[in-house]
């Protein structure tokens, strides 16, 4: 492998990449630091640019400004000494098909001047690699899409490169091949590669890029290590889910007041009943719950209470809460039971309805509540519920998903004066090649 490249940890770097199509601008200015060892998911929609970036890193393209640096080698003045570190596997198969497995690893291992046992020796290894070892004496036209992903592969390590360049890797293939290919990227990164590889959809390459960038529209919205990156942009909700009791449950003997039907019950100041509190040993907490009958009250009292965190930014239901078809004894007063009941499965009355059922609707009482802040600003908030008495009956995290993480970033580009990439008229390029 040749080392003698090294450009401080970076593999690959560029500034201010710009490459223009006519008067179209595919890359509007790029910095891309890459570090040595990463694997680098490259994010993007269709017609982000990731193609364009990656044939200008692999010297198949020139960037019409900016730097780029590869291993240290300059991507233009280098670029004989570039081909021998970057392997770059395109994202649709090349068209010598009608060889044998073999003879194409030969005739790409020939074109780096790679011949003889060891040549072959090298070529079995690296079908071992993929594979496809077994495939060896098959034509290539007759693969598989998933095989000729592999040979694609194989094909761009012939050479023993320093810097992957896979373009789409994953796409076209079916669900056990993804995890095969995820299986070969780990290999290829513990061999001590830097992998830099692209796919519109992020989740795919999550669970094993140590590094990750998103590219929209030309320009490289946010990038680094994927733990940071998730972090920045991951929007954060959480759904909270609040028990309901039976209507006329009266607080049992633990001596709650009762939030009446409707929301005459919401009249209660703050924490109904002192003598209810618990505590625990070496505790001082104490336990208020007021006890609601009616969703839309509890709902009312709970987006009061939210409204005033700060650290809470938006507030809603997670669907029209409509009404069921009326249940049997639903609505004030329906309920004569009286055990509390909740949405997690304890029933009003006995009668085996859930006490929000019982009164007529649909589902739970909850709300989807966006926050700005970690799992400790949500326990936060949590407590702050209770504390206010709500009756909390299911919290956990949602909306975090990383296709919705990456969606809210690239509809961000869409947001009044952020809308630049590859329009006329933007800033121009730094760092313009001579
Ligand atoms: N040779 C070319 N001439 C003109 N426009 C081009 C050329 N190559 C790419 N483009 C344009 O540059 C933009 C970026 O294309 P590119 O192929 O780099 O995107 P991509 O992120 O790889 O997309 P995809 O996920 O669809 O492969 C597109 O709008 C494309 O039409």
């Amino acid at each position: 492998m040749s080392g003698g490249h090294s450009h401080g940890d970076a593999a690959i770097e560029t500034r201010g990449l710009v490459r223009q199509f006519g008067r179209f601008q595919a890359l509007a200015g790029i910095d891309l630091v890459v570090p040595r060892g990463a694997v680098y998911g490259f994010i993007g929609p269709n017609g982000a640019g990731k193609t364009t970036c990656l044939r200008i890193l692999a010297g198949l393209l020139d960037p019409t400004a900016g730097s780029v640096r590869v291993c240290g080698l300059d991507a233009v003045r280098d670029r004989d000494e570039l081909a021998r570190v970057v392997g770059y596997m395109p994202d649709f198969f090349g068209v010598y098909d009608d060889l044998l497995v073999t003879e194409y690893l030969d005739f790409y291992a020939a074109c780096y001047g790679l011949r003889g046992p060891r040549a072959r020796r090298l070529r079995d290894d690296l079908l071992e690699l993929v594979g496809l070892a077994h495939k060896a004496g098959e034509m290539v036209h007759s693969l598989s899409r998933g095989m000729k992903q592999r040979l694609g592969l194989a094909r761009a390590l012939i050479h023993d490169p320093e810097v992957l360049l896979l373009d789409e890797p994953a796409s076209g293939l079916d669900p056990a091949a993804r995890i095969e290919f995820r299986e070969l990227i780990r290999e290829l990164a513990a061999m001590g590669k830097t992998v830099l590889v692209s796919s519109h959809i992020l989740s795919e390459l999550a669970d094993f890029s140590t590094h990750v960038g998103i590219l929209a529209r030309g320009r490289l919205l946010v990038s680094g290590p994927i733990d940071r990156v998730l972090a920045a942009v991951r929007r954060r909700s959480a759904r909270i889910r609040f028990a309901l009791a039976a209507a006329g449950w009266d607080g049992g003997a633990a001596g709650r007041v009762t939030a009446g039907a409707g929301s005459q019950g919401l009249g209660a100041p703050g924490p109904v009943d002192g003598s209810s509190a618990e505590t625990w040993p070496g505790r001082e907490a104490s336990f208020n719950q007021q006890v609601f009958t009616d969703p839309a009250a509890l709902l009312a009292r709970a987006r009061e209470v939210l409204a005033r965190m700060p650290e809470v930014t938006h507030v809603e239901e997670p669907e029209p809460r409509a009404a069921a078809a009326a249940a049997p004894g639903a609505g004030a007063g329906g309920g004569a039971g009286a055990t509390p009941a909740d949405a997690a499965g304890p029933t009003a009355g006995g009668a085996g309805a859930p006490a929000w059922a019982a009164a007529g609707y649909a589902r739970a009482p909850e709300l989807i509540v966006d926050y700005e802040g970690d799992e400790a600003t949500l326990a936060a908030i949590n407590a702050q519920l209770v504390a206010a008495g709500l009756p909390v009956a299911h919290l956990a995290e949602v909306g975090g998903s990383l296709e919705e993480a990456f969606l809210h970033v690239v509809e961000s580009l869409e947001e009044p004066g952020s809308r630049q990439a590859g329009q006329p008229g933007e800033p121009g390029p730094r760092g313009v090649r001579s």
